[in-house]
């Protein structure tokens, strides 16, 4: 997508300097700054630190970082040590685990001095995969847009509410739940965009009104508990957001607060779909609550926030007082009776076992 009228995707690499290139989304909003992961290790700082971050975007540095693995030292040993370095970074976007068991599938089998070679060209492949699935995303999910739309009275925006960020800078390229609404500005619809925030990480605040921005699209961020009050005065036609692991029965686990915006939904007749490409979608496991494991990110994501000094760098303050304690999910699991369709690769879906089955036939049985 484009940077200050320039295009970049979220990641990209070269085989002959094995060299992977990523944004750094800590940076974000207010510095657009570039950095070099060299290897393994700082694959996973990377990831880690959500320097990059987004369930898709996890899984593709992750396979880059085995590549480079590979590059240091193609042996079995290494291969399984860099896996489980990657792995051992965050535990909830199932896009990590389906990245790196697809590239101990490839490499396994191989004689070690071929495996840096295919493992790169697996990792190229799942970006370019990516900016299909989220295209194709979008395309879908331009449809309901566009069904909302035509609705409206002439001249009016379709409102669509997204939590956390789901955008391109969580993927390769498109997003997944920003697809669509770029799909709706490049067909010239009328549309305006409701950001939550996004308490604690603020990726909503910091990354998708940056990325909406750049792109001209309208938005207004909002603080989280202004999303209820939003649809209960109708001001909100549709709410997108992504899902970092979805079950086999559509239970979706997202960005914490998802759930609470699904409630709120569901009790004013808000239309909550999820864009979710198969990547993201656990067929293995079908009880989300009982099934996915949370993340729980440390505490000073909760007791300080960054932000833009006078100086122009940014600073850390804290928020609440010393000695006070805090939690900090980093996500939560929206039961798939809540959820109304999922806009995936192959079209928009009911969230059920059903309709998964019939749509990847080859993943799941009904
Ligand atoms: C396109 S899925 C993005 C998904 O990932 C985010 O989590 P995080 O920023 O912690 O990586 C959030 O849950 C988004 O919906």
């Amino acid at each position: 997508m484009r940077v200050d009228g320039k295009a970049f995707t979220t990641i990209w690499a070269d085989k002959a300097t094995a060299s992977v290139t990523v944004i750094d989304q800590t940076r974000l909003p207010h510095h657009f700054e570039l950095i070099s992961i060299a290897d393994v290790e700082a694959a996973g700082r990377a990831i880690k630190t959500m320097q990059v971050r987004g369930a898709p975007l996890i899984g593709i540095t992750a396979a880059y970082g085995v590549a480079l693995a590979m590059r240091a030292d193609p042996s079995d040993d290494n291969l399984e040590r860099a896996c489980g370095l990657l792995k051992a970074t965050r535990p909830t976007a199932v896009n990590l685990q389906w990245a790196l068991d697809s590239m101990r599938r490839r490499l396994a089998p191989m004689p070690p001095p071929e495996r840096f070679d295919a493992a790169f060209n697996q990792a190229a492949q799942m970006a370019r995969d990516d900016i299909a699935l989220c295209e194709a995303i979008g395309r879908h999910g331009l449809g309901l847009i566009k069904e909302i739309a035509a609705r409206k009275p002439r001249g009016a925006s379709v409102n669509i509410l997204t939590h956390c960020n789901a955008g391109w800078l969580a993927t390769v390229d498109w997003g997944t739940a920003t697809a669509p609404i770029y799909k709706a500005q490049e067909a010239g619809l009328e549309i305006h965009v409701f950001v939550d925030e996004t308490r604690p990480r603020n990726q909503g605040a910091a990354l998708t009104a940056w990325e909406l921005g750049q792109h001209g699209v309208p938005h207004t961020v909002i603080v989280d508990n202004a999303g209820g009050h939003l649809m209960q005065h109708c001001e909100i036609d549709l709410v997108i957001v992504g899902t970092d692991r979805t079950t086999a029965t559509g239970d979706v686990c997202n960005k914490i607060g998802t759930y609470l915006k699904a409630l709120a939904a569901s009790d004013n007749h808000v239309p909550f779909y999820v864009a979710a490409p198969s990547p993201s979608i656990d067929f293995s496991i079908s009880d989300g609550l009982a099934e996915i494991p949370i993340e729980i990110r440390a505490q000073e994501e909760v007791s300080h926030i960054l932000g833009l000094g006078a100086d122009g760098d940014i600073h850390k303050v804290r928020l609440i007082p010393q000695g006070s304690g805090a939690l900090n999910p980093a996500f939560d699991v929206t039961p798939a009776r809540l959820v109304t369709g999922l806009i995936t690769e192959r079209g928009v879906i009911a969230a059920s076992r059903e309709a998964l089955a019939k749509a990847f036939p080859e993943r799941i049985r009904a």
